[in-house]
């Protein structure tokens, strides 16, 4: 039987690139053929708008899901992270992939002995509302700037300019080789939803790639990643939200952690959890519910002002 070549879409960064290649290897190993097809996003060649400013959702998935919707690729790879956690297209997750470092982890070309120092007032680059708020409630005293750019760009940024340092997703950096310039992994921050973990994605009525890329599912991942995305649209908040949530599963049972910021970092709003796999089905959303009766409807109710 002569199979066709599975055309996987990808945006063109390094980090884009890589991560279709590792899902193409995987393919290959099921005996598939396998090609990688380019397209570039919105949020790629767009690098000076802020991207809470770029009308948040899809801007780095529209171009691949159009590509997808129009037959000229099989297969999409994206950051999981990156997904809206609403689609009304006909397209869907059929993996996601083992999870990387989910952290987030600082750069900072000259050291990080000024974190020690409580009258400094360091420069620090991100765009993520969610860095923000988790680095300004623990160290009210900084100034954050926003930096934008695929990995490589903002590293570059942060060797030109005099910030004191950036904060980057640790999985982004190290797939990629550039995990040297990693100064702190900030195990206190709570990342993204779904950072460091890769989703595959077919059309809907796709069952003959369903069946293909099914197999490459990684479980635990799934469940994690699922657990977080819940909690991040039951929080109504968008992508840009100052919202994090991480789930991770240690004997038998998902940890969970969840945090909501109002954008200036000032008020915090945290949930912890631990139930038994066999549990943890609902933890997304009732972790959201719980954190909104607490309070966090503040969070939302400024974003939606913004
Ligand atoms: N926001 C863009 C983006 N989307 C995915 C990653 C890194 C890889 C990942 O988290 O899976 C990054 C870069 C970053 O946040 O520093």
């Amino acid at each position: 039987m002569s199979k066709k070549t599975i055309r996987i879409g990808t945006r063109d960064s390094q980090l884009a690139t890589w991560q279709a290649k590792q899902v193409a290897k995987k393919l290959e190993k099921l005996g598939h053929e396998t090609e990688l097809i380019f397209v570039k996003s919105e949020g790629d060649l767009d690098l000076t708008t802020p991207l809470t400013e770029m009308g948040g959702k899809g801007v780095f998935t529209k171009a691949l899901d159009n590509a997808q919707l129009n037959d000229e690729i099989d297969i999409a790879v994206h950051s999981f992270k990156d997904l809206p956690t609403e689609n009304p297209l006909p397209l869907k997750v059929a993996a996601i992939m083992e999870r990387a470092d989910a952290r987030d982890s600082l750069v900072a070309p000259d050291g990080t002995g000024f974190l020690d120092d409580p009258d400094y007032k360091a420069t620090i680059a991100t765009s993520s509302n969610r860095r923000r708020a988790q680095w300004l409630h623990r160290y009210p005293h900084h100034e954050i700037v926003n930096i934008r750019g695929n990995v490589n760009t903002r590293l570059e940024k942060v060797e030109k300019n005099n910030w004191d340092g950036a904060i980057f997703a640790a999985a982004g950096l190290e797939r990629i080789d550039l995990g040297h310039h990693i100064s702190e992994y900030l195990d206190w921050m709570v990342s993204a939803a779904a950072q460091g973990a890769m989703a595959v994605m077919i059309r809907e009525d796709d069952s003959e790639m369903e069946e293909i890329v099914s197999q490459l599912n990684h479980d635990e991942t799934a469940l994690c990643t699922t657990i977080e995305r819940d909690f991040l649209h039951d929080m109504e908040a968008g992508c840009s939200a100052p919202v994090g949530a991480y789930a991770f599963i240690e004997d038998e049972e998902v940890h969970f952690k969840a945090v909501a910021l109002m954008l200036d970092g000032r008020e915090q709003y945290d949930y912890e959890e631990r139930v038994s796999v066999g549990e943890a089905g609902d933890l997304g959303h009732s972790a959201a519910q719980a954190l909104l009766a607490e309070g966090a409807i503040k969070v939302i109710e400024e974003m939606k002002s913004e």
